[in-house]
């Protein structure tokens, strides 16, 4: 418990840039930047349990088949296993020509040595310096001031050249992160990496790429994305600088504030697949990437089967994928709410397979990123006719009349509420055969005989009456047309308000379903439902439904 009465004294608020001139507002991103994955770095850092080899390599081949081109794989200095991965990569050709390797090391001439020798014989590699430059982190962390800083950073730079020159036969890119250079001053952060460049000497052939973390994120993504701006507009040789992102998300915003970066004009951002990283994790790769292609921006990578992504990724992190994560949650692609199933519903039937995409809330097609229809509506205590009618006509091709779905849902929800759970498409069928297709008492329709002559139809009826003991009963009747004249020959006032018929299949195996709307003895109407191979059978049944369940009504008379 804080001492001060206002704890939120402890903290102040981020200096906003002065830059008037901002461009980034009125700029949309066009293209993808250049991807590059640190899962089996940043994310494997912050892990429980660091994955082993073996997961490790199964996560980097994921990576390359969805298409992620710089792959940070791990911090060669830091472990054996780090280092004998990086080695596995290069001595087993897992490399692909297409792709490059990237590793990360700190500014000590040790780590350096260690981070080249990892590399020994790889066709081409990023390797990636950082050292922490904000004003808390000289004091706190280096007990150094800015040029001591520099220094660091100008040192390990000439060390990197160093050390290349030994390896000629790999292609190398140099990287520099001032890290925290969020809470950095911009001109000390620009000083830094001019000088650096200075020594890397880059060309618009032969770039260098200088990260710009927002290692913590301390402020709004409008602060970011200035400071982007500021940054490229303000560092030397800008056609011979990638300007890479590397946001966390500890105020939420990584995906916004990368977002925005992108618009104040950086290359290439770095992060992990679902947002995996230290504390709150790294930027969501998967949702930057996934939000290109919602504004129509192929993002150049290939989440057609995002939920196989997913397994690996939580089977290698250990770390399961939150229900409500964008894109590839459990429940994003799901509506419960009624009003949301009947957009849903309504913009399926509507949507043309060639025109834009405009089903009401899903921001996505579903079926883009290999999840199927079947899987969007789901029915709980909040969901309304849309959802149910939906389930029944994907899973049995059964096609409830707009009124009987009225009533329908009023009979699921009441079963929703007493079990307190979630539906299943089967459980509404199963209760839809027990509610519509088994209301047999009090008459249970045994067979017919119908005749018919010139338009007009007699029927009879043999019906079983549960009534008084078990009695068969035989009922005749006239008409125009076959459930005329079995409403005529019921001994029971009876009026059809609404009848409804479809085929459910096709072929062989194809079924008649028959719904009817029957007022009773003047009371409310009620709904049947009879299916059958044959068409009048299964109006018959349908009559006998509804007839059954008005009659078990308690406000229903008895006949
Ligand atoms: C924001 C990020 O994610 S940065 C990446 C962070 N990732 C990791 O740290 C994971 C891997 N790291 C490790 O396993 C270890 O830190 C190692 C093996 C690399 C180094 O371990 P150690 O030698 O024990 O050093 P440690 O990391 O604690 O650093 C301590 C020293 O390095 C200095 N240092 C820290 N970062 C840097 C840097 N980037 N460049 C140069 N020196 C640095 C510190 O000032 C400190 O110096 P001091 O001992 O004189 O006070
Ligand atoms: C090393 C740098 C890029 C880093 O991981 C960070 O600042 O978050």
């Amino acid at each position: 418990m804080s001492m001060l009465k206002d704890p939120s004294s402890k903290y102040r608020a981020f200096p906003t840039i002065d830059i008037p001139d901002r461009t980034w507002p009125s700029k949309t991103i066009t293209a993808a930047p250049i991807w590059c994955s640190s899962d089996l770095r940043d994310g494997n850092q912050s892990l429980i349990e660091p994955m082993d080899a073996v997961k490790k390599l199964r996560f980097w081949k994921t990576l390359v088949q969805v298409g992620v081109k710089e792959i940070e794989a791990s911090f060669p200095a830091a472990s054996q296993t780090d280092f004998d991965f990086v080695r596995t990569l290069i001595e087993d050709g897992h490399i692909p020509d297409d792709t490059t390797i990237q590793v990360l090391t700190q500014g000590r001439e040790d780590l350096i040595a260690r981070t080249f020798e990892s590399l020994r014989g790889a066709k081409k590699a990023i390797v990636h310096l950082y050292n922490a430059t904000s004003p808390s982190f000289r004091r706190i962390v280096f007990n150094q001031d800015k040029d001591g800083i520099k220094a660091i950073a100008v040192n390990a730079a000439k060390l990197f050249v160093k050390y290349a020159a030994q390896q000629p036969e790999t292609e190398w890119t140099f990287e520099y992160s001032p890290e925290t250079f969020s809470a950095t001053e911009l001109e000390f952060a620009k000083e830094v990496c001019d000088a650096v460049i200075e020594v890397w000497n880059p060309t618009p052939e032969h770039k260098v790429i200088l990260n710009l973390p927002a290692t913590v994120e301390c402020a709004t993504p409008n602060i970011y994305a200035d400071q982007i701006e500021w940054f490229g507009r303000h560092i030397n040789r800008r056609d011979s600088v990638i300007i890479s992102l590397h946001t966390h998300n500890d105020r939420g915003t990584g995906v916004a504030a990368t977002e925005l970066g992108l618009m104040a004009g950086a290359d290439r951002v770095e992060g992990c697949l679902f947002g995996n990283g230290e504390r709150t994790g790294n930027v969501d790769l998967v949702t930057v990437a996934l939000n290109l292609y919602t504004q129509g921006v192929d993002p150049e990578l290939d989440f057609s089967d995002i939920d196989g992504v997913r397994k690996v990724v939580e089977e290698c992190n250990q770390i399961p994928v939150h229900p409500r994560h964008p894109y590839v949650g459990d429940l994003v692609h799901t509506a419960f709410s009624g009003s949301h199933q009947d957009a849903i519903r309504k913009g399926f039937a509507q949507q043309q397979p060639d025109e834009l995409w405009e089903v009401p809330y899903l921001p996505i097609d579903p079926a883009d990123i290999g999840r199927s229809y079947e899987a969007v509506i789901r029915v709980n205590s909040q969901s309304g006719k849309g959802g149910i009618a939906y389930l029944l006509e994907q899973e049995y091709g059964i096609n409830l009349p707009r009124r009987m779905q009225i009533e329908f849902s009023q009979v699921v929800q009441r079963e929703t509420d007493r079990l307190g759970l979630e539906m299943t498409a089967q459980q509404i069928h199963a209760l839809l055969h027990s509610e519509y297709l088994q209301a047999n008492t009090p008459y249970a329709l045994v067979s017919h005989r119908l005749q018919e002559e010139n338009g007009h139809s007699a029927v009879e009826v043999e019906v079983s009456s549960k009534g008084q003991g078990e009695t068969n009963l035989h009922w005749r009747g006239k008409g125009n047309g076959a459930l005329e004249a079995l409403v005529a020959g019921l001994p029971i006032p009876v009026e059809i308000m609404d009848y409804n018929e479809h085929a459910i299949g096709a072929g062989t195996n194809a079924k008649a379903a028959a719904y009817i709307e029957l007022r009773v003895n003047g009371e409310r109407a009620v709904h049947g439902v009879g299916i059958d191979e044959n068409i009048t059978t299964a109006s018959f049944k349908a009559l006998f439904s509804a007839l059954n369940r008005s009659l078990s009504q308690p406000e229903a008379k008895a006949a």
